[in-house]
């Protein structure tokens, strides 16, 4: 079942010359169970996009669907948010903060068990004053929880966090999804974060999404072969268009199984060949190059 979906989604802010088409016609699912990642340059649409599925605003066209249903105010119960940073009591305790916001949503969460979930528990009878950045984005993941959401949209969740911060966030995204089936979908300008939780990613440049998939097929489908080979010109010219300067040297696009091949046919035409070597791209590779053209201010 797909926790979320979304069919052709638009949105338009403003009007005349001054307006921005936020997004334009984005489609994707978000499976239950499952970490989707929504990557994109800034002003690429992230935020827009994941405010629209909380109700916060309304899209201009297309569906959103969840849970399988229409989305409405049942529907959006059982998301649970963490879109801008949350606004918090700093002369609460951590325990205070999440009985108000139990009592004013009418709910009796298990307090013990969310400050277990967040590791936080031997913090919850601190001020939030007191508490660090990561402290706060944990508090704000409780928050979030409160309501024993089947799903929950974390806007940059890793944001201003440190190293340790990052594992135990990263931790804790995963446990959410593969121990508790409660489908995450979160926004991030961390590539490699990204690339380490999510199952799935969209990537959105001028709110079209530019490329989508399984992080395993987006990354596996851009593999290629990588050789120092001289003289250089002259090994470009015999690989044709199958080859590209890369770095230093050039990217060939073939198959694993015909690389022997190709490596000793280019020594028997008398190539130097000093290093030859199977390139994965990361999602940080596989960004750069789909958003290329928004960072030279071209579209495609
Ligand atoms: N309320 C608004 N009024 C007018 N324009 C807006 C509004 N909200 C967003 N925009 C514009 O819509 C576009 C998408 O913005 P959005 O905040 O969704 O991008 P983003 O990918 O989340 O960027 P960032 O990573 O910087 O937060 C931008 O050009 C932004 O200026």
């Amino acid at each position: 079942m797909n926790a979320i979906s979304l069919f052709e989604v638009s949105k338009r802010f403003g009007w005349g010359e001054r307006q921005v088409q936020a997004l334009t016609a984005v489609s994707l699912d978000v499976p239950e169970a499952a970490v989707y990642g929504l990557l994109g340059p800034n002003g690429a649409g992230k935020s827009t996009l994941l405010r629209i599925i909380c109700g916060l605003i309304k899209a201009d066209h297309g569906q959103i669907s969840l849970f399988e249903k229409p989305a409405d105010a049942q529907g959006r119960a059982k998301l649970g948010t963490l879109i801008e940073s949350p606004t918090f009591y700093p002369y609460m305790t951590a325990a205070q903060f999440l009985a108000v916001l139990a009592n004013v949503s009418g709910l009796r969460p298990d307090l013990d068990v969310l400050f277990r979930r967040v590791d936080l528990s031997h913090a919850r009878d601190q001020k939030i004053s007191g508490f660090s950045l990561g402290m706060r984005q944990r508090l704000g993941v409780a928050a979030a929880l409160i309501a024993r959401p089947q799903a929950v949209i974390f806007d940059e969740p890793t944001n201003g966090l440190d190293p340790d911060g990052m594992i135990e966030m990263r931790s804790l995204i995963q446990d959410l999804a593969k121990q508790e089936g409660i489908a995450v979908l979160l926004s991030s300008h961390l590539l490699d974060e990204v690339e380490k939780v999510a199952d799935q990613v969209a990537i959105l440049s001028h709110g079209e999404v530019v490329s989508q998939g399984r992080v395993s097929d987006l990354l596996g489908g851009n593999e290629y072969l990588w050789l120092d080979a001289k003289p250089h010109a002259a090994v470009l010219d015999r690989l044709g268009d199958t080859a590209w300067v890369e770095g230093e040297g050039i990217g060939v696009n073939i198959e694993r199984s015909q690389v022997p091949d190709l490596l000793k046919s280019l020594v028997l035409q008398g190539f130097d060949i000093h290093q030859a070597k199977w390139v994965r791209p990361n999602l940080e590779a596989l960004f750069l190059a789909q958003t290329r053209n928004e960072r030279n201010g071209v579209r495609s």
